[in-house]
């Protein structure tokens, strides 16, 4: 793993096309706001310790992609499993809060800018734009180049050091952003992606977009997730299923892609979502638990398969 600067952070420059400068964020010290000089070129990459990269897409916006991010890095943490959680959702960052870790700072040193750690023990790392915002609801208003450029160096300039699983929250659908990550990310490690629907036809038929984009992109498809599929009452654990039910799974099945698994709404997991909590620590009781860790259980399983991904 490369040195991680743990003491006083360093002053490098990043390498260009950035330029930096320390801004201090309202009680939490100085931290490194990236401003973009030039084009960027391909750069060659900090993520040689990744062992593994999941892009998870939606073709709709507010399904759960940033939640089952968030729980399966969680997840996969408690399978003994190094993560990084990396969030190119530009304008709609949520994981640092679903993580518990809004408010932190990014830090520079001379492998790059330091993650934000969610233990001691370092076995999840977080790097998102939330972290750079000097406001947490301040919304990034940037064209597309400008955000493509901030992709491209959170691909190369983030000192991930050893990690087994990247996991990649992304924005909703398929835009530039999508393409300028899989484009970043292609020459560095075996790429799947992980697709999440909702019981609902509208939200299905935005997957079948996701799977185009795949294809056309040369991204295996590692599965797809069903969330929100049906309500599970905290009191009797009984399952009513709000919406239809079954589309991920007939989609998965029409398209030929595995399918990963159904995660119910499940409210103690809005409220540990709501708090930034281990919800994989602590409601092992509850009923999305057993949902998600089988689902991590499976993406372990694909990573061990022989193939591209
Ligand atoms: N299975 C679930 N049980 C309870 N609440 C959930 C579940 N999945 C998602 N949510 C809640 O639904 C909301 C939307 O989820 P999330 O932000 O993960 O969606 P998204 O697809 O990432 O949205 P966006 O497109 O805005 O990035 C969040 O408030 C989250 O807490
Ligand atoms: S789901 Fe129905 S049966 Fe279960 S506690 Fe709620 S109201 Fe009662």
């Amino acid at each position: 793993m490369p040195a991680l600067c743990g003491g006083p952070r360093s002053q490098t420059t990043p390498r260009l096309p950035w330029t930096c400068s320390p801004r201090p964020i309202s009680g939490r010290g100085a931290c490194w706001v990236p401003v973009p000089t030039a084009p960027v070129p391909p750069a060659p990459g900090n993520l040689s310790g990744v062992r593994h990269i999941l892009l998870v897409l939606s073709g709709k916006g507010g399904v759960g992609k940033s939640t089952l991010c968030a729980q399966l890095a969680l997840a996969l943490r408690h399978e003994g499993k190094k993560v990084g959680v990396l969030d190119v959702d530009l304008c709609g960052p949520s994981v640092p809060r679903m993580l518990g870790a809004q408010g932190s700072a990014v830090h520079q040193c001379d492998s790059g800018w330091v993650p934000v750690y969610m233990d001691q023990e370092q076995s999840v790392a977080l790097m998102s734009v939330g972290f750079l915002l000097e406001k947490p609801d301040e919304a990034l208003v940037w064209r597309g180049p400008k955000k493509n450029a901030l992709i491209q160096q959170f691909v190369s300039d983030v000192a991930w050091g050893e990690l087994d699983f990247l996991v990649v929250d992304t924005p909703p659908g398929t835009s530039d952003e999508h393409l300028s990550v899989v484009e970043a990310l292609r020459s560095h490690q075996p790429l799947g992606a992980l697709l999440v629907t909702t019981p609902q036809a509208v939200a299905v038929g935005d997957v079948r977009r996701e799977l185009t984009f795949c294809r056309k992109t040369g991204l295996r498809v590692v599965g797809v997730v069903e969330n929100m599929s049906g309500f599970a009452c905290p009191h009797c654990s009984e399952c009513t299923n709000v919406f239809s039910t079954g589309g991920g799974e007939e989609l998965a099945r029409h398209a030929g892609v595995p399918f990963l698994g159904s995660v119910p709404l499940d409210p103690q997991l809005a409220r540990s979502l709501e708090e930034g909590g281990d919800f994989m620590r602590d409601f092992p009781g509850s009923p999305a638990y057993p949902a998600l860790a089988a689902i991590a259980r499976k993406i372990l399983d694909a990573a061990q398969a022989p193939g591209p991904g």
